[in-house]
Formats: C-alpha cells, sequence, structure tokens
C-alpha cells in the first residue's frame, strides 16, 4: 500500500457547507480564510473518512447543517475520491441519511459497510488548537493522541480498543450492580469478560509498545531538523510488560489475574483502576531535558508536531499501510520562520497529502507553487490559480 490521497472531497450540508466540492489532484492543500470561514469543518470532514468520530470528537448528530433556529442537524454527506496507485479511484462516502440520526453509514464504491473498513484506504493524523493543551489535560488525552499515532500504522488497534471498551463497561455494570444490590455478581460471565479485556488489552499494550519503539527510532534518526527531539515513554504497567519484551501470553495471563484480583476494589470505586487504559505517555524536551509539560507552548507545538510528521514519515516507506493523510489545523501559525520552512519543506519531501490551515495566506509562502492553496469564505472554496 502507498499513496492515499483525496483527490476530490465532497461536502453536503456538512457543518457550515451547504454544498462545496475540492479537487486537489493529489496535492497538499492549505486553506486560509478568516474566523469562522470554515477551515477546521473541512478538516473534520476530512477525518470522518476515518472510524470514529473524527477531529473534533462531536456527536455525528451535531456535524449536519443546522440554520439558525433549526433544532435538528440536517442529514449530511461526505464524499471523497481516493488515489489507489495504478488501480480506479476508490469512492468513499460516508453521512446519515436522516437529520438527528448518530449512527453514520459507510459506503467504499457503492457499497456499505461497517466504519472501520475505512481505515483500509484512508488514515488520517491530525493537530489541532485543542492538542495544546495535551500537557495539561489528563493522561486521556494524551493516550488519545498516542492511540492515532498507532492506528495511523496499525488499524487494528482501533478494533481491539473498541473490544476492550466494550468488555469494560459491561465488566463494570456487573461490579456496580453487585456492590450496591451486595449480591456477588457472575462469576463465570465475570471471568469471561476478563478474559476478553485481556486479550484485547494485551493487543493494544503491545501495539503501543511497538509504536512508540519505532516511532523513537524514526525521531532520532531524523536529528538535524529545526524540530525538538523528543523522548517518549510509556509510563502504564501493560505497556511497560510488552517494552520488556513480555509475550503476548504473558501480558493475558498477568491482566487476567490483576483484574480478577481487583474485582472489589473497582466495583466499590466504580472505575476500573488497572488495565491499559490508565497508562500514560511522557515525552520529555531533549534539548532542554525537560519534560514537555514545562516547555513553552510554541515549543510543545513544536515536539508534538516532530511525533506527528515522524510517525507520517515512518508510514510513507510502510507497505502495510496507507500513506497517512495529515491535518494539521492552525499549526503554521505557531511556527517561526524557520519551521514554517522547514515544515513545507518536509511535507513536500515526504510526498505525503497535508491539509493545513490558517488565517493569512502568507503563513503558506514556502507551499507557494508546492501545495494547492484554497481561499475559504462564507462563499465557499476557491481554489488559487497559480499552484
Ligand atoms: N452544524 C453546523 N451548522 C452550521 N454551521 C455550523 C455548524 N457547526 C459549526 N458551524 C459554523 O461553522 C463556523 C466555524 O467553522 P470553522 O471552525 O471551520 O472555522 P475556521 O475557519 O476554522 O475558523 P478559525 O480560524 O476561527 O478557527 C462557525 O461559524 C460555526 O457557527
Amino acid at each position: 500500500m502507498a499513496s492515499a490521497a483525496i483527490l476530490t472531497l465532497t461536502l453536503t450540508d456538512f457543518r457550515s457547507y451547504a454544498s462545496a466540492r475540492l479537487e486537489t489532484g493529489g496535492a497538499s492543500v492549505y486553506l486560509f480564510g478568516a474566523n469562522g470561514a470554515g477551515k477546521t469543518n473541512l478538516l473534520e470532514a476530512i477525518s470522518l473518512l476515518s472510524p470514529g468520530k473524527g477531529l473534533r470528537g462531536s456527536s455525528l448528530a451535531e456535524v449536519g447543517r443546522r440554520l439558525p433556529g433549526e433544532a435538528t442537524g440536517r442529514a449530511w454527506a461526505v464524499a471523497a475520491q481516493i488515489e489507489a496507485g495504478e488501480d480506479e479511484p476508490v469512492q468513499l462516502g460516508t453521512g446519515v441519511e436522516a437529520g438527528g440520526q448518530t449512527r453514520r453509514l459507510v459506503r467504499v464504491d457503492g457499497e456499505t459497510v461497517p466504519p472501520g473498513r475505512l481505515a483500509d484506504h484512508v488514515r488520517p493524523i491530525w493537530l489541532t488548537p485543542a492538542q495544546d493543551r495535551l500537557f495539561l489535560e489528563a493522561a486521556s488525552e494524551r493516550r488519545r493522541f498516542f492511540d492515532r499515532l498507532v492506528f495511523a500504522g496499525e488499524a487494528d488497534h482501533a478494533r481491539h480498543a473498541n473490544v476492550y471498551d466494550k468488555a469494560q463497561r459491561e465488566r463494570m455494570r456487573l461490579l456496580t450492580d453487585a456492590a450496591e444490590s451486595g449480591v456477588p455478581a457472575d462469576t463465570v460471565w465475570l471471568t469471561a469478560l476478563e478474559a476478553r479485556l485481556a486479550q484485547a488489552g494485551g493487543l493494544m499494550a503491545q501495539a503501543r509498545a511497538r509504536t512508540l519503539i519505532a516511532l523513537q527510532a524514526e525521531i532520532d534518526g531524523r536529528g538535524d531538523r529545526p524540530f525538538p527531539q523528543a523522548r517518549l515513554s510509556l509510563t502504564g504497567e501493560w505497556e511497560r510488560l510488552a517494552l520488556a519484551g513480555h509475550d503476548l501470553a504473558e501480558i493475558e495471563l498477568r491482566l487476567a489475574t490483576a483484574l480478577a484480583a481487583a474485582r472489589p476494589r473497582d466495583g466499590a470505586a466504580g472505575r476500573a483502576l488497572t488495565g491499559p487504559h490508565r497508562g500514560d505517555l511522557d515525552i520529555l524536551h531533549v534539548g532542554k531535558d525537560r519534560p514537555a509539560a514545562e516547555c513553552s507552548t510554541g515549543e510543545q507545538k513544536a515536539l508534538i508536531l516532530n511525533l506527528v510528521l515522524a510517525q507520517a514519515a515512518r508510514l510513507s516507506r510502510a507497505d502495510s499501510a496507507p500513506n497517512p493523510i495529515v491535518l494539521l489545523d492552525e499549526v503554521a501559525a505557531h511556527l517561526d520562520l524557520t519551521r514554517r520552512a522547514a515544515l513545507a519543506d518536509e511535507i513536500t519531501a515526504l510526498k505525503l497529502q497535508a491539509f493545513m490551515t490558517g488565517t493569512d495566506e502568507s503563513l503558506f509562502d514556502h507551499l507557494k507553487g508546492r501545495a494547492l492553496g484554497v481561499r475559504v469564505c462564507e462563499a465557499g472554496l476557491t481554489a488559487l490559480e497559480d499552484v
């Protein structure tokens, strides 16, 4: 697998767009326009060409276009034509058939498929202003960020995470019911759920560990660039076992044992206190020998951007995954001139498709002639002619 560029993108009643169409020819795109023009909405639409809730994490009922006074969003659709090497482009489509629906339909080449199948074709990685708070937020935000990087390389990771979450919810329902009623939970059912959790959790921990090792090697090998070097570590108990080389059977066994032992404590606490949903991602700014949380906002942004670019670079060489599509919302504005130029060079060199946003066209001067400029305003999208 290799190229996975969006050739055309069509939005219908999506957020602020009644209807819009963008033809990229497979090039990277920079979108510029005033605040509120619809730049992030377009990136969000692209992010929904992958399983999950997209880069805003919104309910799918929220993304349908809603005029002032309308209580419910309309039926919406996002469609794209994706480059597929020497084969015919693949047609992806997603949306809801009636306003307010929260489950979306996904079609690949006209055939209705589960959303997970989108990952066969497109795996976006994004960086948004919400991630500016990544180091101030709870560990769950860092896990989510890291899991998206893992997913870009290993699509099964999202499936394992879903199985894990579902089994965890069921297990917690049994345990909290038992704690409240005083009637012991069905141990056969609990043991079956914990076996499922241990298997999915072990696979998740291993995928995270694999990604961390590969990503760190990529970052270390990238060396002389104007982006700060990061030292990554996963602090979760289960990821540490995976990093230490324990095999899946061993991690599964230990996790199942820990879960069985934690039943009374988890039931009383009302939440599961052990498992791969608890770990954290630590990032150290190597040059400053400081944790990322103690770095400036611009340094943090550059650190995370370097992670995203390193993963994109790694995957652009991989045969096992489609090239990631990189969505950078308001990133350029945070970078000084040197870094902005370096970002433009990097995106060009990686031959990846990136979609970048900013309020000013001048933020993308380094991309002129190398990417498609698109003006975003209330009237819609206007591609610049000189590219
Ligand atoms: N469901 C919806 N229906 C109609 N309009 C919506 C909907 N959701 C959001 N909007 C509108 O979309 C606009 C925001 O668009 P978006 O976030 O893409 O702007 P932006 O160009 O990225 O702006 P900024 O530069 O400020 O980040 C707002 O005017 C908002 O009211």
